[in-house]
C-alpha cells in the first residue's frame, strides 16, 4: 500500500497544489491540516507515515510545536517553509527533519524528496543502518561500489548506502568533510552510478579561481563581453549539460556568484556573461571543508542557497575514525605506485602497521597517500620497514587541552617551517600535509598563521 502523507498548511492555494501532487503520484492524502491542532487531531486518528509541515501556521504555535510531538511519535516529516530567518531556521533544525523544501518548490523536488525521507526513515526503523556486529564479516559486494573508493569500516559502508541513495536521483547533494577525505571521489561515484554516467563529470574548485573569473567560468560568455573576451567561451555549467557538475569548495564562493547559482538551481537556467539566459540539465554535487552553518552565521554564505543544497547531505569521515581501514588503503596505495617506485614492496611491516595507527592524519587519505609513496621510495621491500617521521604535536595524543583547531594551527605551522615556507611543489608544505596548495592557503588565512619575520 502507498504512505500516508499529512499536509499541514494553512495556505489553501499552496495546499491543494501540494496535494494535487500527491494524489497523482499514488500517496493516500488524509484531509489537509491547517493548524497545529488540527494536524495533533489528525495524526491521533490514523497512522500517517510522513507529514509536510508548514513552519508558519494559523494560531500561536508553529510547524515548530507539531515537529517536537512528531519526534515523540517518531512520524517523520519534512519543513516546507518561505524565506525563513536565521533564528527559525536554527530552530526548525534542531527537530531534526528530513529535510527543507523551500517554496515556491517544483513538483519532482517534492516528489524526490518524499521518496528519499520516506526510504531513510524505512532503513533507519528496521534498523538496516545499525552497525554490524564485529564478528560478522564485513565484505563489500562489488557491485554495489565499482569504483576506487577503498574502506570496508562501518562509517564507509554507512556512506555507500548514501551515495547508492544519491546516485538514484537527481537531487543536488552536499558533500560536507574535512580536507583529503575524498569527496571529489564520493562526487564521481555519484554521477558514474546515475543515470548520467555517459555525460560529462565536470570538476570546479572555487577556491582555485580569482573572484573575477568564476562567473564567466561557471556561465560562460560572448565574444566581447568584457575586456580580454577575445572568443565565445562555453562555462562549466553548460559543459556539464546531461550530466554532473562538482562545485568543490562551496563555500568560497562569492556573494555575487552564489545568487547566480541559486538560480540554476532554481529554475534550471543560465546566463553566460554578455548573452541570453538557456536552460540547462545539470545534477548539482557540492563540496565543503568548512562548517557552513558558522558562514551563515557571519552572513557569508546564503540561507537559501543553503536550504538548497542541504537536501541530501552525506559526510565523508576523517582517516582516524576509521582507522580499521588503513591496513588496506596502505595495500592499495602500495599497489597503485608499484611501477612509479621501482621495487617489490607488498606490504607494510607490523612495526610499521602499528605507527600508522598511532598516528592521527590531520590531512587524511591525501596525507596518508602520499606518505605510503614517500615510505616506498626509502624501502626496497618486500615490506615497508622504514618510514619518514610523522608530526606527532598533531595526534590526539598531545596535549589533551589543545582544541582540535589549535592542532590544525600548530601541525600546519611545524610543516611551514620545515619547508622553509615553500607551500607548493614536491615536497612543499602542501604536498607533506596531503592538501591541494590553494586549500592549504586557505587554511593559513583563515587560522591566521603569518610568516616569522626571519624566513
Ligand atoms: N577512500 C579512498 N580510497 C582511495 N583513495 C582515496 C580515498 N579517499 C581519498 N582518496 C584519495 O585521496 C586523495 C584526496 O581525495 P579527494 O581529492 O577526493 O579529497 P577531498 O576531500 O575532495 O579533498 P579537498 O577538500 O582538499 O578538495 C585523492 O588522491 C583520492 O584518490
Amino acid at each position: 500500500m502507498k504512505p500516508k502523507i499529512l499536509i499541514v498548511e494553512d495556505q489553501f492555494i499552496e495546499a491543494h497544489s501540494l496535494e494535487r501532487t500527491l494524489l497523482k503520484s499514488g500517496y493516500i492524502v488524509p484531509p489537509v491540516a491547517r493548524s497545529v491542532q488540527e494536524g495533533l487531531r489528525s495524526i491521533a486518528d490514523q497512522h500517517i507515515d510522513l507529514v509536510l509541515l508548514d513552519i508558519i501556521l494559523k494560531g500561536d504555535q508553529t510547524g515548530i510545536d507539531l515537529a517536537r510531538e512528531l519526534n515523540k511519535r517518531n512520524i517523520p516529516f519534512i519543513y516546507l517553509s518561505a524565506n525563513s530567518n536565521r533564528k527559525t531556521f536554527e530552530e526548525a533544525k534542531v527537530t531534526e527533519p528530513y529535510g527543507f523544501l523551500v517554496k515556491p518548490f517544483r513538483e519532482k523536488d517534492v516528489l524526490v524528496m518524499i521518496d528519499i525521507a520516506l526510504y531513510r526513515d524505512k532503513q533507519k526503523k528496521s534498523g538496516i543502518l545499525k552497525e554490524p556486529s564485529p564478528k560478522k564479516a564485513l565484505t563489500k559486494a562489488e557491485d554495489e561500489i565499482p569504483n576506487s573508493i577503498i574502506g570496508n569500516s562501518w562509517a564507509m559502508r554507512e556512506m555507500y548506502e548514501q551515495i547508492r541513495i544519491a546516485a538514484r536521483s537527481n537531487i543536488a547533494v552536499l558533500i560536507l568533510g574535512e580536507s583529503g577525505t575524498g569527496k571529489e571521489l564520493v562526487a564521481k561515484e555519484i554521477h558514474a552510478l546515475s543515470a548520467r554516467n555517459n555525460s560529462p563529470f565536470v570538476v570546479v574548485n572555487c577556491s582555485a579561481l580569482p573572484a573575477n573569473l568564476i562567473e564567466p567560468e561557471l556561465f560562460g560568455h560572448e565574444k566581447g563581453a568584457f575586456t580580454g573576451a577575445l572568443t565565445k567561451r562555453i562555462g562549466k555549467f553548460e559543459q556539464a549539460n546531461d550530466g554532473t557538475i562538482f562545485l568543490d569548495e562551496i563555500g568560497e564562493l562569492p556573494a555575487d556568484d552564489q545568487i547566480k547559482f541559486l538560480r540554476v538551481l532554481q529554475e534550471k537556467e543560465i546566463e553566460p556573461v554578455g548573452g541570453k539566459t538557456k536552460k540547462i540539465n545539470v545534477r548539482v554535487i557540492a563540496a565543503t571543508n568548512r562548517n557552513l552553518e558558522q558562514e551563515l552565521a557571519n552572513g557569508k554564505f546564503r540561507l537559501d542557497l543553503y536550504y538548497r543544497l542541504n537536501v541530501f547531505p552525506i559526510k565523508t569521515p576523517p582517516l582516524r575514525e576509521r582507522k580499521e581501514d588503513i591496513p588496506m588503503l596502505a595495500r592499495h596505495f602500495i599497489s597503485k605506485y608499484a611501477e612509479e617506485a621501482g621495487n617489490a614492496i607488498t606490504d607494510v611491516s607490523e612495526h610499521v602497521l602499528s605507527e600508522l595507527l598511532n598516528y592521527e592524519w590531520p590531512g587524511n587519505i591525501r596525507e596518508f597517500e602520499n606518505f605510503i609513496f614517500r615510505s616506498m621510495l626509502i624501502n626496497d621491500g618486500p615490506l615497508i620497514t622504514k618510514i619518514p617521521p610523522l608530526l606527532k604535536a598533531s595526534a590526539t595524543t598531545g596535549r589533551p587541552d589543545k582544541t582540535r583547531i589549535e592542532n590544525e594551527r600548530t601541525h600546519i605551522q611545524r610543516v611551514l617551517l620545515e619547508c622553509g615556507w615553500r607551500v607548493s611543489g614536491k615536497g612543499g608544505a602542501a604536498d607533506i600535509l596531503g592538501m591541494n596548495a590553494s586549500t592549504l592557503n586557505s587554511r593559513i588565512r583563515k587560522l591566521g598563521i603569518s610568516r616569522p619575520h626571519k624566513l
